[in-house]
């Protein structure tokens, strides 16, 4: 059987073509998210339909109704898209999933980047290959230039949709892209800055797989907290190894897709000897002569409710069947109904912030703290080591 590759087609030049492209040598079948955020958003919905109609794709609209979200509307909808794609393809048993970026993006989100200080991750520039939400991300264009796909459309009479903010200059995308333009005369264009981001990305690579040995070396994982050999770290991790050290294992006990703040983190290496506890990114961190260990901080999953069968926080939590069932935080009320929790041998605090099946206000289990009642919960993500290799 051939592989079936998902395409996510906004109905952009960089999406029709790498649908067109990709359609000539697998099947595929396409998904648009309509985000509902411009008037217009609807018709170029249907615009990539009746074009995938045409060609016998099957096609899917995908709608998001989360335009109340706080924060940055672009970054959510771009988050919200990731996952109503990934849970489409999960749902058409698609491993791949195709998006239309091409080098003439890398340039730009690497002009951007500098405004940021953005260090040797940030300007490696985009993965080719990556995977999020139980799927395999793709950038099978990502060395091609946007021209060379237009003309690859106008040769072959494909039209696209030119989205007006493409324009509009209070977008720091569209602001890059001129400035790309006016580099030209210095001899600077994206294909240059692309070459010099794939070196960086080599080195990026070199630094992910020396973190990787020692992750193995000087890391443990205990019950979902990570547990670092502090002479070591003291005494054989060089700063920069450190920081990323720090910075992984906040990601992944957080369970957060982003990064802790770089400050916070300086601040953190800075006195991470004084042996007292602190909280960041979600995280309690403890330090003693011999360890430092990364917990979940209970504080911040407080508020987390979800019904038995959904993912909570970080954790997959399954057990016997039963109604009304709810995981959240244990807690220190949860906590008191386990008489045997001082028999794991895991701290007070990693319990505090463990998976909790409740019903209503009553504690039915609380797998990490002995009182399993057939539960178990299991980190969604799979093990440190592992997650760090497939980033
Ligand atoms: N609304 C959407 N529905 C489905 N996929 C999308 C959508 N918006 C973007 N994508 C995917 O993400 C990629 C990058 O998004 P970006 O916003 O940079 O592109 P775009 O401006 O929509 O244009 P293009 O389709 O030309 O890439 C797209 O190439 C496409 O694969």
């Amino acid at each position: 059987m051939r592989t079936r590759i998902g395409v996510a087609v906004s109905g952009g030049s960089d999406s029709m073509a790498t649908l067109t492209l990709l359609a000539q040598f697998h099947e595929v079948e396409a998904v648009t998210v309509d985000h509902g955020l411009r008037p217009e958003a609807a018709d170029e919905a249907a615009f990539v339909a009746r074009f995938c109609a045409g060609r016998g794709i099957p096609h899917r609209i995908l709608h998001w109704d989360g335009h109340a979200a706080e924060g940055n509307l672009m970054d959510a909808a771009r988050r919200a898209r990731l996952s109503l794609i990934g849970a489409w393809a999960r749902e058409r048993g698609i491993g791949i999933v195709a998006l239309g970026h091409t080098r003439d993006d890398q340039a730009e989100t690497f002009l951007m980047r500098l405004s940021r200080e953005a260090g040797l991750e940030g300007l490696s520039g985009m993965r080719r290959r990556f995977t999020a939400e139980g799927v395999l991300w793709a950038r099978p264009f990502l060395t091609q230039s946007r021209a060379e796909l237009r003309s690859y459309l106008s040769r072959h009479d494909i039209v696209w949709i030119e989205d007006p903010s493409n324009e509009n200059e209070r977008f720091d995308r569209v602001k890059a892209r001129k400035a790309l333009a006016a580099l030209r005369p210095l001899g600077i264009t994206a294909e240059k800055i692309a070459a010099s981001m794939h070196h960086l990305e080599m080195a990026e690579s070199a630094l992910g797989f020396a973190l990787g040995r020692l992750v193995g070396a000087h890391v443990r994982e205990v019950a979902g907290d990570l547990l670092i050999d502090a002479q070591a770290f003291l005494r054989e991790i060089d700063p920069e190894m450190q920081r990323r050290l720090i910075v992984a294992a906040l990601r992944w006990v957080s369970g957060a897709d982003y990064a802790p703040r770089a400050t916070k983190v300086e601040t953190f290496l800075t006195n991470w000897r004084e042996k007292r506890d602190r909280t960041l990114h979600g995280c309690r961190i403890t330090v003693n002569e011999s360890e430092i260990r990364i917990t979940r901080e209970a504080r911040a999953v407080r508020d987390l409710r979800v019904p038995v069968g959904e993912n909570w926080d970080r954790w997959d939590v399954v057990g016997p069947e039963g109604e009304g069932l709810e995981i959240a935080v244990l807690g220190a009320e949860g906590l008191r109904q386990c008489p045997d929790w001082r028999e794991t041998g895991l701290p007070r605090a990693s319990l505090l912030a463990s998976p909790a099946i409740w019903a209503g206000e009553r504690l039915v289990a609380a797998p990490l703290a002995g009182l399993a009642e057939g539960w178990t919960a299991r980190i969604s993500r799979g093990a440190f080591a592992a997650w760090l290799f497939g980033r």
